[in-house]
């Protein structure tokens, strides 16, 4: 049975984790996302004008799915298309022979512009993957029935390396216990239920914050309005419509935010949400919690994420969602 660990290492503030992926004879810098169901990179394919600074897949390696395609559009408006192909993917020693890989056509400018991210690794349920004419599984579910367990791991730190892990669970990752909480998997995300909030350590929870999922594709923590205003009141941030999002002073005061998954809390240090200075050396702050308005569900992205060790886990016949504290 197959198992493996790869590293997440941090870009600026964190904005999001690349892990190292062969493909093929290309090695690349992959964004693994549990939001999303797609492995897709910059290719041979891709214009030159869009994909300066970053790594490619040469396709020659591959095996071409004739008259496939993909399109992509994720929630900030950013997207890819183009072909796919099979080809031997690896991953942290973890091997898929076949695994479908999507060829880049074409890119949105803003992967265009983050050289550091040379395509996207989907994590999320094969349920909503965009391959046409025949939809395709994720790297996870390719290699599922090899795994030692039927599960992967997730470990992000704050401005720090952290890792996935395929197949098995590293206790000496996290403090304490795992607590399991089910997965609704039907709209293809790791989506679960969070509960009762509080602000600064008051055990005065208030109200609870509802679906939600697991995004490690996502840099923010995104919650209910409510939630939000009730947090940025304590904190001393405001919401800067020029900013478009809350902003807070980043002076290292602002509070802490916890919330119950499972019954049990866990707790977002306050210094995660002073998440970035507006601009190089600004005291004011962009705040690392933002609310889900339009979305739908609360989005638990890297700022929660790097605050838990989480496993994503298919070993039981339903999904779960594991969360310890770090
Ligand atoms: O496109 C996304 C995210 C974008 C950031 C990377 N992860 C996937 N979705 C998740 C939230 C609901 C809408 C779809």
């Amino acid at each position: 049975a197959q198992s493996g660990e790869v590293a997440a290492d941090p870009q600026q503030y964190d904005q999001a984790y690349l892990s190292p992926v062969t493909i093929g004879n290309s090695e690349l810098m992959l964004d693994f996302d549990t939001g999303s169901a797609d492995l897709w990179a910059f290719s041979n394919e891709t214009p030159a004008s869009q994909s300066q600074g970053h790594e490619r897949y040469d396709s020659a390696t591959g095996t071409e799915l004739d008259g496939y395609s993909w399109s992509i559009t994720y929630g900030d408006q950013s997207g890819a298309g183009g072909n796919v192909y099979t080809d031997k993917v690896v991953v942290g020693g973890v091997t898929a022979t076949r695994q479908a890989v999507e060829a880049a056509t074409s890119v949105s400018a803003s992967f265009s512009q983050n050289i550091d991210s040379d395509g996207l690794l989907g994590l999320a349920f094969s349920s909503i993957n965009t391959v046409q004419p025949r939809q395709q599984t994720t790297f996870f579910d390719t290699v599922r029935p090899t795994l030692a367990k039927a599960l992967f791991t997730c470990d992000l730190r704050q401005g720090d390396a952290g890792s996935y892990t395929f197949g098995y669970i590293d206790s000496s990752k996290y403090q304490g216990t795992v607590t399991y909480v089910p997965v609704d998997d039907s709209q293809g995300f790791w989506q679960f239920t969070a509960g009762g909030y509080s602000v600064g350590g008051d055990n005065a929870t208030s109200g609870s914050v509802g679906t939600a999922i697991a995004d490690t594709g996502t840099s923010l923590l995104y919650l209910p309005a409510a939630v939000t205003k009730a947090y940025y009141e304590q904190a001393g941030g405001r919401y800067d419509n020029q900013q478009g999002g809350y902003t807070l002073p980043c002076n290292g005061g602002a509070p802490d935010f916890s919330v119950a998954i499972g019954g049990k809390t866990f707790t977002v240090p306050g210094s995660y949400i002073a998440y970035a200075p507006l601009t190089t050396g600004s005291s004011t702050c962009f705040g690392g919690i933002q609310p889900d308005t339009g979305i739908g569900f609360s989005i638990f992205g890297d700022v929660f994420l790097k605050a838990v060790y989480a496993i994503f886990d298919v070993s039981q016949g339903s999904p779960r969602l594991g969360f310890a504290a770090q």
